[in-house]
């Protein structure tokens, strides 16, 4: 990485006795979006409230643009951090909340007047200027919270699963403005998920957490493609793990072919979500391995005996536990 705007350095942190965030290093390069992604509870909003000032670690530093700021007090940091439950002043009209940091800093009124107009229309609210949080739906006042952030043109913006509490249609629609919004402003994005989904989509890179640990980092496609682990091979993308002999190998399910290979089994299960029919099949030792396919039309039921395969190269040596 050519220029990096952000390092965390070997940040530890525990919480009553227990260490929640151990040994985190990170380098995160200007401009982009990455995400932190894992399950609940594996330390990724402490990590960030750790960027923001919010908490402070018990060890190790975080520097940001080369000046470290391990010890400066949130409002001083350049970042500024959207949150899953808007938390917009409930008292204060759409302008009045996106204006909100400016007027700490003294901004003229006709000046800040431009700058809110400005962010309205990058989050697609012009003409929302008015309105109270309450007459909002849910998405529009997440863009207002996200407009309240930009505004303030910060270095780096902190996001919190910003669209979690969104439905799904409104999601994806989101998180296709939120990229083209990052892409336009420039703003490093440090963005927190646990939809792998969602990570794949937006990000530059993604970081996998687990247990307080970064268990990989990488683009979308090194995630998915090569997963250094088991848990990254199944968290992201939902792999087939196979065993043979000491070694563990990621297979993802659209590279089984069904009907054809060298592995005999029995239909356990054939399903059908989001557009595909998985058909899992018991081989013999009694592994169970996954294949999908587009569609609705594969004619097999459970008790069916069948044979699959897959190539050499479409098997991915992982580290850990099956
Ligand atoms: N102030 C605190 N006091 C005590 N324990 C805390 C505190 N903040 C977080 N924790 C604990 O630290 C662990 C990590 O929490 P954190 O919120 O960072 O996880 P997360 O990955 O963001 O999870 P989620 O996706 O559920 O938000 C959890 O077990 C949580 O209970």
């Amino acid at each position: 990485m050519t220029d990096t705007i952000l390092s965390l350095e070997n940040i530890e942190k525990s919480f009553d006795g227990e260490n929640i965030l151990k040994n985190i290093s990170l380098d995160i390069g200007r401009g982009e979006f990455i995400t932190l992604l894992g399950s609940s509870g594996c330390g990724k909003t402490t990590t960030i409230r750790i960027i923001a000032g919010l908490e402070t670690p018990d060890s190790g530093k975080v520097i940001l643009n080369g000046k470290d700021i391990t010890e400066l007090a949130p409002e001083k940091r350049d970042v500024n951090t959207v949150f899953q439950n808007y938390a917009l002043f409930p008292h204060m009209n759409v302008e009045k909340n996106i204006g909100y940091g400016l007027r700490l800093k003294k901004m003229p009124n006709n000046e800040i007047k431009k700058e809110v107009e400005k962010a309205l229309s990058l989050v697609q609210l012009e003409g929302y200027e008015k309105r109270n949080p309450t007459q909002l739906s849910g998405g529009q006042r997440q863009r207002v919270a996200i407009a309240r952030a930009i505004v303030n043109k910060p270095s780096v913006l902190l996001l919190d699963e910003p669209l979690g509490a969104l439905d799904l249609m409104l999601r994806r629609q989101m998180q296709m403005e939120l990229k083209k919004l990052q892409k336009a402003l420039g703003i490093t994005f440090i963005y927190i998920t646990h939809d792998q989904e969602e990570a794949l989509n937006m990000s530059s890179r993604i970081v996998v957490m687990r247990d307080g640990r970064i268990e990989q980092i990488g683009t979308p496609e090194e995630i998915y493609d090569t997963p250094n682990t088991a848990f990254v091979a199944e968290f992201v993308g939902g792999a087939n793990l196979y065993r043979d002999g000491e070694k563990i190998y990621a297979i993802r399910s659209e590279h089984v072919r069904l009907g054809a290979g060298d592995y005999e089994g029995i239909v356990v299960e054939n399903s059908f979500t989001a557009g595909l029919s998985k058909v899992k099949v018991r081989l013999k030792d009694g592994q169970e391995i996954t294949s999908s396919h587009m569609g609705m039309n594969i004619n097999l039921n459970p008790g069916d005996e069948i044979s699959i395969g897959w190539n050499k190269n479409d098997m991915v040596e992982v580290q850990g536990e099956k």
